[in-house]
């Protein structure tokens, strides 16, 4: 049975997304609306520099939005503060991390800053949460490494659980699978379905692995020039959305299957 999770967790209306320079404005995604429920896996697809790291980041209050609302939990997020926004959204990005002197278990501990005291002293439920985050991803083998000792794949689990300690209601995440071979991509994916599920977190993510998204994910969200669509898969798949994601002289997509099919 179809379990209607209890409240919207995110919304975005008439969302534009992009970059001022001086007074000048540079929009990159506009007329983006969703509502995302508490406990749905969410990705965000689109062709390479159509904006999706640039929405993940304006939904994480990392750049300013250009134009329309985004309600966190009910309320503009204007209305959050730093700190109180901090327990509400975790974001990973791509860019590189700059703390790899660190173990794994400091990385990860890195998490808990919004919940702990002024000299950063780990309280027993933190200490727990950061060890629940570590076997959750699967890296407590690595605990103890220093994290330029991991591989890119061993870095990206091991930002997901940094966030993952920091233990938010919403998750936002740049491309968690780049690095990860198919395997471990879809090992990644179902793991964070069944985060999303069995916690009733809300996780979105931007990714280029449409075809493992549409089998995994609650929602999707495409972006495409001009436009933006939001739905579940199927709808999405029987409204032919995905058909004019990319040029059609070299892929089609087979809705079918729910594949793209190479044009030889
Ligand atoms: N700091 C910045 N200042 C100005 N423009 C930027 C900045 N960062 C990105 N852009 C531009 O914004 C547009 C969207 O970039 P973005 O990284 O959001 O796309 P994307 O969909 O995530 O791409 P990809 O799939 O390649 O990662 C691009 O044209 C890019 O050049």
């Amino acid at each position: 049975m179809d379990k209607r999770p209890a409240h919207i967790a995110l919304k975005a209306t008439d969302l534009a997304v992009g970059y001022s320079k001086k007074k000048a404005q540079s929009i990159v995604a506009q007329g983006i609306n969703f509502s995302v429920f508490q406990g749905e896996l969410v990705a965000i697809v689109g062709v390479n520099g159509i904006g999706k790291s640039t929405l993940l980041r304006t939904l994480g209050k990392v750049q300013p939005k250009l134009a329309g609302a985004i309600d966190i939990e009910g309320n503009p997020i204007e209305k959050h503060s730093a700190l109180r926004l901090a327990s509400k959204i975790s974001i990973v990005l791509t860019e590189p991390v700059t703390a790899k002197n660190l173990t794994v278990q400091e990385l990860v501990s890195l998490g808990r800053q919004p919940y702990t005291n002024w000299i950063g002293t780990l309280s027993g439920i933190d200490v727990q949460k950061i060890e629940t985050a570590i076997s959750m991803v699967g890296v407590d083998e690595l605990k103890n490494k220093k994290c330029y000792e991991l591989s890119d794949g061993q870095l990206q689990k091991v930002m997901i659980a940094r966030a993952l300690a920091q233990d938010t209601p919403i998750m936002l995440l740049d491309e968690p699978t780049t690095h990860l071979d198919l395997y471990h991509k879809v090992s990644l994916l179902k793991l964070l379905q069944h985060i999303a599920h069995s916690t009733e977190k809300t996780i979105l993510f931007t990714t280029h692995e449409i075809e493992v998204a549409i089998q995994l994910c609650d929602k999707m969200l495409i972006l495409e020039k001009g436009k933006s669509t939001f739905g579940q898969p199927c709808e999405l798949i029987s409204k032919k959305s995905f058909e004019t994601l990319f040029p059609s002289d070299a892929l089609t997509f087979d809705s079918r299957t729910g594949a793209f099919k190479v044009i030889k």
